[in-house]
């Protein structure tokens, strides 16, 4: 399906946003990996997610759906897999799951779709064998993982990626050996925030977080909240769309997490949060973003993993301020569901922008957009978002070639764009 979005009134109204994915997969997983009934409310019912979820039954647990977005979990011994599993698109499924089956001591076989099976699992593969985990294959999917796990770890997360800290940790939940990860630069941590809520000891104290003795969880009540990274679509909307007004309601505000909200920030971006509250061991609350004039600012390599996904966002953002945004430090950007660095400079200057890549930047020199191009997105769901709130703010239509991927992430897409008032279009072939 190709979709095309094109200029219309302002951006008005409550942007409905679905539960945060990181947050999903993981209440997932930690309810299986729990005694007992764990019992989600706002799980994202994306593809990737209800790829966790088809694992973790394969695994052994129950996992139920008993209304929209309220799930069940109850958790148990894990078993091997008589069949693969299939994660799909999804590089958090395969990655915190290899870490799971090796902690549990269970054999299993792991394949993706396309992209997926291209991306680099070296990373995680290097520190579960260090903890004494056996590998079938390569660096790439398809992968055997056997465990048990018998030696701990001190891991030195570089580049900085959860996903890499989360297999780790979840891999050490089945050791009593020291397991620890350290951190250069942070990433997320919702892993550490969950292990705890769900009564794992983790210590954290500057940028280590350590697994204590107390190493089994009880199954509970997860909250998830509305994802920072769906939101980012909408926000980053508002802010370019002239006389626009958008507001998103319980938001997920971790810190490592924020970036994008900080960036649009110092770009002048005239937004608001309130109603900043505890729920699950997170920070929620509410954001509220404005149309007015943007500058173009710098972003450091450090600054990247708060906004990881949001680079092509950003980008866009970039692209209808006044000025240049040099953004530094994408190497990672080359890794995810495609070359995000290329596909961005490549469809930006498609639609008229002028954006470059400069080694590892990306530099975007801000004005009108002119649009009228349909750009490729590979099939990755962001690149797709991203192109799509462009032709929103450019002067003629943006098409993206491919549309089917935003269910990945966020199947809820059009209808929440629609809600404030977007013009997105599915275009006959
Ligand atoms: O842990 C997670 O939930 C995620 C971590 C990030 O990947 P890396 O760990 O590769 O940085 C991010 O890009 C991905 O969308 C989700
Ligand atoms: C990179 C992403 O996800 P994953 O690594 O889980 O495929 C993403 O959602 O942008």
């Amino acid at each position: 399906m190709r979709l095309r979005a094109r200029q219309g009134e302002a951006l008005t109204g409550r942007f409905v946003v679905p539960g945060d994915k990181s947050q999903s997969h993981r209440a997932l997983i930690l309810g299986a990996l729990a005694t007992g009934e764990t019992v989600i409310a706002g799980l994202l019912e994306s593809e990737d997610v209800l790829a966790t979820a088809a694992a973790l039954r394969a695994f052994g647990a129950r996992v139920e759906r008993f209304g929209p977005g309220r799930w069940r979990v109850i958790g148990g011994p894990w078993r091997s897999p008589d069949a693969s599993i299939d994660c799909g698109n999804s590089g958090t499924s395969v990655r915190l799951l290899m870490g799971a089956a090796a902690g549990q001591g269970v054999r299993a076989t792991f394949t993706g779709d396309a992209s997926l099976s291209k991306r680099p699992m070296r990373r995680v593969r290097g520190p579960l064998e260090a903890m004494g985990a056996r590998f079938e294959g390569g660096d790439t999917l398809p992968l055997t993982v056997a465990g048990p796990v018998t030696r701990g770890i001190a891991h030195v997360n570089v580049p900085a990626s959860a996903q890499v800290k989360s297999a780790v940790l979840l891999a050490g939940l089945g050791t009593d050996q020291p397991v620890e990860v350290s951190e250069p630069v942070p990433s997320r941590d919702h892993s550490e925030i969950m292990l705890a809520e769900f009564g794992v000891a983790v210590e954290r104290s500057g940028g280590t977080v350590r697994l204590g003795s107390q190493r089994s969880l009880s199954g509970r009540l997860v909250s998830v909240a509305g994802d920072p990274s769906s939101a980012a679509f909408a926000l980053g909307a508002a802010a370019i769309v002239p006389g626009s007004e958008v507001r998103v309601e319980n938001m997920l505000l971790n810190p490592h997490r924020s970036g994008f909200v900080m960036a649009l920030q110092r770009m002048g971006a005239d937004l608001a949060m309130s109603n900043i509250r505890g729920q699950s061991g997170e920070t929620i609350g509410d954001v509220r973003v404005r149309f007015g004039p943007l500058f173009g600012a710098e972003f450091t390599p450090e600054e990247i993993p708060s906004m990881v996904d949001e680079i092509p966002i950003l980008a866009v953002v970039a692209a209808g301020a006044r000025g240049e945004t040099r953004i530094e430090g994408l190497d990672e950007l080359r890794h995810k569901e495609s070359d995000r660095l290329s596909l961005m400079a490549e469809g930006l200057a498609a639609c008229g922008v002028a954006a470059r890549s400069e080694g590892d930047a990306l530099v975007i020199d801000g004005g009108p957009i002119r649009g009228g191009a349909e750009v490729r997105t590979e099939g990755d769901h962001r690149i797709a978002m991203s192109h799509l709130v462009l032709g929103l703010a450019a002067e003629q239509p943006v098409t993206v070639d491919e549309a089917d991927m935003i269910a990945t992430s966020f199947p809820t897409f059009r209808e929440a764009m629609r809600g404030i008032g977007a013009r997105i279009e599915e275009v006959a072939q």
